[in-house]
């Protein structure tokens, strides 16, 4: 089996045997959530309400409409873009193009939803097959994978990524093979990033809020809250898609079963877990309360946004006059990193107001269930372990300037904390 540097690329989600329990714990922990979601107590650590027979998960129709969902999401990736963007450069000098219409590819689903549902779509009954096609869309994910795994033995040394190449089946099954798997221009870890998995979860958290309407004559508060705030979240990822491009899942990470698991099947069904549980455990709300969280909302975009974008225009033109005013260091690879403004609070201030906004999607469920809060705690945990990855690919990049940067801004995410 090739294995270009994998001996000395480390291991990383511990070894083989920290991905096949994840392998496994994550499924299990999405059909968890989706269970105790619609039970009574709805209890985040008790164990689920029943166990589902298979004739309650697998349904031809879940998946025929998962199926026809990634065809739709495919058609409308392919549709002529207003720009079409260049990566990073890769091991052999050259630059993959990746168009960049996402934005584009939402407002037509929304089209196209709207109209569905004024002809009599039934999109208010998906809630009631959530568990289905959650199936459907881990059985897809898995048969992905595999066939993934099965193109990268043929693709070039070149084609790899430095990490999900030990020689491990399970291990590399789990990481991705190959950096950047595409058929002609098709480029598949780009397109499930952003498109199927995203827009699926706004469209879920929609049909959760109609089914709310349908059952108590309108929508609450909090599920208006809790669908405004992320739809603003997909809206801006698809908004700003270029700055994707620049993640370590699209410049580092191969595409296995982590990735094509991860934006298929625990995005929409998982992230959508506040308005699920909303739809269950109605929770008052007055404007006083809605109103805190909105500011909440607001200071935690207001840093993710100024963050992100601070980088990136520095990234794409050191001299824009936004970011020429700005310290840096310089490092011996020619990049500089920014070391006052956002990036010089601390090494991740985009990470902080991520976690900020994600307190405020679980505040409009009160604070007397742990369950609406899982995103919160699994995000952190999701962010203080891509922070450490971040860190130890940026100190193998810069070396020393990464030391001197960690010297000057000593905190990672949360300022005088962490
Ligand atoms: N909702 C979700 O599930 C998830 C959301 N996210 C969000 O996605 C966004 C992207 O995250 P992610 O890709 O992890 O990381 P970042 O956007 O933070 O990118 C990290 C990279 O930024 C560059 N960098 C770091 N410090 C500096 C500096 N001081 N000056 C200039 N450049 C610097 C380095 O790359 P280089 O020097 O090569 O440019 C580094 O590798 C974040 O806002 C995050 O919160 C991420 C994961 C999951
Ligand atoms: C649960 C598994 C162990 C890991 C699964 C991880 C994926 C769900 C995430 C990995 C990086 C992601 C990014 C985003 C969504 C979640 C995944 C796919 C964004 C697209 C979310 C919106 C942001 O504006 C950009 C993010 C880039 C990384």
């Amino acid at each position: 089996m090739a294995s270009p540097q994998g001996s000395r690329a480390p291991l990383e989600f511990g070894g083989p045997l920290g991905a096949a329990a994840l392998m496994l714990l994550l499924p299990v922990t999405m059909f968890h959530l989706l269970l105790v979601a619609r039970s009574g107590p709805a209890r985040l650590l008790g164990p689920p309400p029943y166990l589902p027979g298979l004739e309650e998960l697998w349904s031809p129709w879940a998946l025929l409409l998962c199926l026809t969902w990634l065809g739709l999401q495919a058609a409308l990736y392919l549709l002529p873009a207003r720009k079409v963007a260049e990566g990073q450069e890769l091991k052999d000098k050259s630059r993959l193009r990746y168009p960049i219409n996402g934005f584009q590819a939402l407002m037509l689903t929304a089209l196209l939803v709207g109209l569905g549902v004024s002809a009599g779509l039934p999109l208010s009954a998906l809630p009631e097959i959530l568990l289905p096609l959650a199936f459907a869309a881990t059985l897809i994910a898995f048969i992905f994978s595999l066939l993934l795994y099965l193109k990268a033995l043929v693709a070039p040394a070149s084609a790899l990524a430095p990490g999900g190449n030990s020689g491990n089946l399970i291990y590399d099954f789990f990481l991705g093979r190959e950096l950047n798997p595409r058929i002609c221009s098709f480029d598949f870890k780009y397109f499930c990033e952003l498109r199927p998995g995203l827009i699926g979860w706004v469209l879920i958290n929609l049909a959760l809020l109609m089914q709310e309407a349908e059952l108590r004559g309108s929508p609450s508060l909090a599920m208006w809250l809790v669908n405004g705030f992320q739809l603003l979240y997909v809206g801006d990822a698809l908004w700003y898609e270029e700055a994707v491009l620049t993640t370590m899942d699209i410049i580092h990470d191969g595409f296995g079963f982590m990735l094509a698991f991860g934006d298929l099947a625990w995005v929409p069904f998982t992230y959508s877990l506040q308005a699920q549980f909303l739809l269950y455990h109605p929770q008052p709300l007055g404007w006083p309360l809605a109103s805190f969280i909105c500011l909440i909302n607001a200071v935690g975009y207001y840093i993710f946004r100024g963050a992100n974008s601070q980088k990136n225009t520095f990234r794409k033109n050191p001299s824009d006059p936004r970011v020429a005013d700005l310290e840096t260091i310089s490092t011996a690879t020619g990049r500089r990193l920014l070391v006052s403004g956002w990036w010089g609070m601390v090494r991740h201030p985009n990470y902080l107001g991520d976690l900020i906004m994600a307190l405020a999607w679980s505040l409009p469920c009160g604070v007397f269930h742990l369950l609406p809060y899982f995103y919160l705690l699994y995000f952190t945990a999701l962010l203080v372990h891509r922070e450490d990855r971040d860190e130890r690919q940026c100190l193998q990049k810069y070396g020393l300037a990464w030391r001197e940067y960690c010297r000057r801004v000593p905190y990672r995410i949360v300022p005088y904390v962490y």
